[in-house]
């Protein structure tokens, strides 16, 4: 059973943060916080991929090593929800399809779909981007290192009042600096990622010598 099915039921939003979690980091921490905070969500489900359809060489940690990490982050944190469908379909994760499935799920719920700005900047070679937006509304966070969010790349695929109404859902959070591929840079050279994950997930990255290979 994954630990999504325990979630009470209502008709308030749901926030979906999907990602590699490779490792999490307090980027995606931050992220998903804010947007509890600022969405009319009740929960944020965070869907790690099997396969993000934009990283085809995979992750290098294992399955049951990312959700054991969101695990340790997570644990007990009232409005988190760890959701490991993506993981049980395997393959490529296509977004749509996750959104598929949880309007079937939940067919009452708004879905509130949480991307960093790189996200929005790669959205138009997304499998099926205007099916996405018909499914879920939007919020786009700003990313530390990364442009601005440029919703431009949006504006032939849904309409104007659509459009606006994404703008506005943009989630306002101080820029964070955190990558999960720098991070993983860090451990193969030796180097701190000490506060950049929560601390029992750097315990098992080191306990699993998880990244020390370049
Ligand atoms: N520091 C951050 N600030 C804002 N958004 C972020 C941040 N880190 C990740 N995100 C967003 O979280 C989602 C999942 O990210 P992902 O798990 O791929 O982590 P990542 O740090 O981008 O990984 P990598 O460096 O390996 O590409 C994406 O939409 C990404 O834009
Ligand atoms: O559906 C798609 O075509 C698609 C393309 C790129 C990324 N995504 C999703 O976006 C989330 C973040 O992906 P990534 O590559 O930054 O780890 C993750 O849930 C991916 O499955 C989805």
């Amino acid at each position: 059973m994954s630990d999504s099915e325990t979630a009470p039921q209502s008709q308030q939003g749901i926030g979906i943060l999907g990602g590699s979690f490779d490792p999490v980091h307090m980027g995606h921490l931050w992220m998903a916080e804010s947007a509890l905070e600022q969405l009319p969500i009740e929960h944020v489900h965070w869907i790690p991929a099997a396969t993000s359809p934009l990283k085809p060489h995979g992750p290098v940690a294992s399955n049951e090593q990312r959700l054991q990490m969101l695990r340790l982050a997570l644990s007990g944190q009232e409005g988190h929800v760890i959701d490991d469908w993506e993981l049980q379909q395997d393959g490529i994760s296509f977004t749509r399809l996750t959104l598929e499935h949880l309007h079937q799920r939940f067919p009452e719920r708004p879905l509130y779909l949480i991307i960093g700005a790189d996200s929005l900047a790669s959205f138009d070679r997304w499998r099926d981007p205007e099916r996405i937006l018909e499914l879920c509304h939007l919020a786009v966070i700003a990313r530390g290192g990364q442009a601005p969010p440029d919703y431009s790349i949006l504006d032939s695929m849904a309409a104007p009042d659509r459009l606006r109404t994404i703008r506005e859902s943009q989630i306002s959070m101080p820029q964070i600096e955190i990558s999960s591929s720098d991070l993983r840079d860090r451990v193969s050279s030796g180097r701190s990622i000490r506060f950049q994950v929560p601390h029992p997930v750097r315990t098992l990255i080191s306990q699993e010598k998880l990244y020390q290979e370049e």
